[in-house]
């Protein structure tokens, strides 16, 4: 309600005037009736009955007007309450995803209750408004409901008590119905998500080759269906709940009407009541009953909208998950170096350890290399150098500053990376790089130098609109796309070296995280980026984690990670005489390059888990 009214005062208060007059209009309607119908018939039969006066003209204009206004106000409070809803839906979006900016952290992102809350409440922003409407239809069905209460009970005091304790049973039942279809909502949520992981599978491009390779589409199709005959199955038992209980009570409601109908009647025939009251009853019951249940329709609805936009406040509320401190410390200019101390870390309660104990130091200028087996916790141990999650136990420090005690985003600023699972985004070449950096946007000089000391300039030159060509076709066969040159699609090696380019942009921060910067890259490209980064690691702090060890045996220090644990440091020289993993690793790689094939004697290199 009040982001309605925050987000469109005027259109929201021309909404509630016109939902009275809406309200107030049918109950005018039914005594000017009345009125004109016990002028009618106290005349008729006189036979000097004087021509129409003037009372009755305007009584019959009045009614004519009420009911031009019955037309024209519901459709001009239509459209105000679909601007309200446009308002207040940009604003509710806006502060949602502002709000979900402040989740500074990863993990909140990987629960999947976050994700189904996240769904129901972007569901819930895209029409805030129905909240408040259904609010609004709650005080319009009110006011005609005490308009037509009142009307009736001038008629018959009993029977309106009869009416009103008819729907005492149907608000109460109306309410339990709602609660019922928000859990139903919220059970179904992880139901409906997993339906669209298949739906969206099978319309993926990216999916498609595996798809169709291994035919694993009426696979898919078949788990997609019984994920959505499983939703549906909760839908329909709550609709039918639903249907028995509306149905019931819409029955009783007609049976009151029809008791009622007949003793006015039987009155009106004794002459009791005049035939005016007649009309007057009638229009009365049939605008209680009509009024009584669109308020207890609309109380559910508002309940539910209610309910439902509890999400939507949960997240909003739900502040920062990484805590932020009370009294942040500057991040001082590194000089020393960053020390891992004593870090343990599990993704969640439920998960295993995957760092036990790390004990490391990046010296400022040291080029540091990270090696180890698939899941040793190599990603894991840089994940946590951007803080994209905290230590479960120990501590990173930044030139003895733990990052826990700095403004996260002021951390990051002075971080440049390079992510395994970097993002491949649906825009231009060019603002592909400048993601990397948003003060480079538009500057085409500093784009082109970091896309050349990447190596992939001269493809992206090339390309039918060069730097401003789309690197998805997502967007191809838009009307004002609709040009076959608009969109391509890149090669895995050379989307690394655009994700390498957005590096190149940082490559004056402070710390340098590189994850597997040189999968899919071809020997010759592998050779020369192997040399730029060797030179943007030089003067600042690095971390290069790499399966080819032909890219780290130049590093100052290599640092073998296993099972969560370090089991070996040192320079390339010292370990390979240490004849430990490293060694093993070293050789098994080398052995690749230099063997015959089918060559005896090589060590096994799967079962050493080194290969990717
Ligand atoms: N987001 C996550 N949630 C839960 N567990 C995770 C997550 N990411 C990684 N893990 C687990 O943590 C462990 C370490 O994973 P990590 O990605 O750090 O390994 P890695 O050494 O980088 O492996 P690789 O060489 O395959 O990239 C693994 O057991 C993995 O299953």
């Amino acid at each position: 309600m009040a982001l309605a009214f925050r987000s469109a005062p005027v259109h929201g208060l021309a909404y509630l005037v016109s939902t009275v007059a809406v309200a107030a209009i049918p109950i005018a309607a039914a005594w000017l009736t009345k009125f004109v119908l016990d002028r009618l018939t106290s005349t008729a039969g006189l036979t000097n009955a004087p021509s129409p006066t003037s009372e009755l003209v305007g009584l019959a204009l009045a009614l004519a007007a009420a009911g031009v206004a019955l037309g024209v106000v519901p459709q001009v409070a239509q459209y105000l309450r679909a601007e309200m809803d446009r308002r207040a839906a940009l604003r509710a979006h806006d502060e949602l995803f502002a709000a979900v900016e402040q989740v500074t952290g990863v993990a909140r992102f990987e629960d999947p209750r976050f994700q189904d809350r996240l769904r129901l409440a972007q569901q819930s922003a895209s029409s805030p408004a129905q909240t408040a409407d259904a609010v609004f239809e709650v005080v319009r069905g009110t006011l005609t409901l005490g308009g037509f209460v009142g009307s009736l009970a001038v008629i018959s005091p009993g029977f309106t008590a009869v009416v009103l304790a008819a729907a005492v049973p149907a608000v109460l039942l109306e309410l339990r119905l709602s609660r019922r279809r928000a859990a139903m909502l919220w059970r179904i949520g992880p139901i409906e998500r997993r339906q669209m992981l298949y739906g969206d599978l099978l319309a993926s491009a990216e999916a498609a080759k595996e798809i169709r390779l291994f035919g694993l589409g009426s696979y898919l199709r078949g788990r997609m269906i019984a994920e959505r005959r499983a939703a549906d199955a909760d839908r329909r038992r709550t609709d039918r709940r639903e249907v028995a209980v509306q149905g019931a009570l819409a029955a009783l409601s007609a049976a009151v009407a029809g008791g009622g109908l007949v003793w006015v009647v039987v009155a009106a025939a004794r002459g009791r009541v005049t035939v005016g009251d007649v009309s007057m009853f009638v229009a009365a019951v049939a605008g209680l009953q009509g009024a009584l249940g669109g308020l207890v329709t609309s109380m559910a609805a508002a309940h539910h909208q209610v309910l439902l936009f509890g999400h939507y406040i949960a997240v909003v509320d739900a502040g920062p998950d990484l805590p932020a401190p009370d009294d942040p410390a500057p991040l001082p200019a590194l000089r020393r170096g960053i020390e891992v101390r004593d870090v343990w870390f599990r993704y969640s309660d439920d998960h295993p350890w995957a760092l036990r104990g790390v004990n490391l130091f990046l010296p400022h200028g040291a080029a540091v290399a990270l090696v180890g087996r698939n899941g040793a916790g190599k990603s894991t141990l840089a994940k946590l150098l951007c803080r994209f999650y905290d230590p479960t136990r120990g501590a990173i420090l930044w030139d003895g500053v733990d990052l826990r005690d700095v403004p996260v985003e002021e951390l990051r600023r002075r971080i440049g990376a390079v992510l395994q699972d970097f993002m491949t985004y649906d825009f231009s070449a060019a603002d592909n790089i400048a993601m990397g950096d948003l003060a480079a946007l538009g500057d085409m000089e500093r784009i082109r130098g970091a896309a050349v000391r990447a190596g992939i300039d001269g493809t992206l030159s090339r390309l039918p609109r060069g730097y401003d060509t789309l690197l998805t076709r997502l967007f191809f066969g838009d009307s004002e796309n609709d040009d076959p040159q608009n969109g391509v699609m890149l090669s895995g090696g050379q989307w690394q070296r655009v994700a390498l380019a957005r590096a190149f942009l940082r490559e004056k921060r402070e710390l340098m995280i590189l994850d597997e910067p040189n999968a899919g890259l071809d020997p010759d490209a592998e050779h020369e980026v192997h040399d730029r980064l060797r030179a943007i690691r030089a003067g600042r702090g690095s971390l290069l984690i790499s399966h080819r060890l032909s890219a780290v045996r130049d590093a100052d220090l290599i640092v073998v990670l296993s099972d969560g644990v370090i089991t070996e440091r040192g320079r390339h020289a010292d370990l390979l005489a240490a004849q430990g993993a490293y060694a093993r690793m070293f050789t098994v790689q080398a052995a690749g390059y230099t063997e015959e094939p089918g060559g005896q004697g090589r060590p096994d290199a799967m079962s050493e888990g080194t290969r990717r």
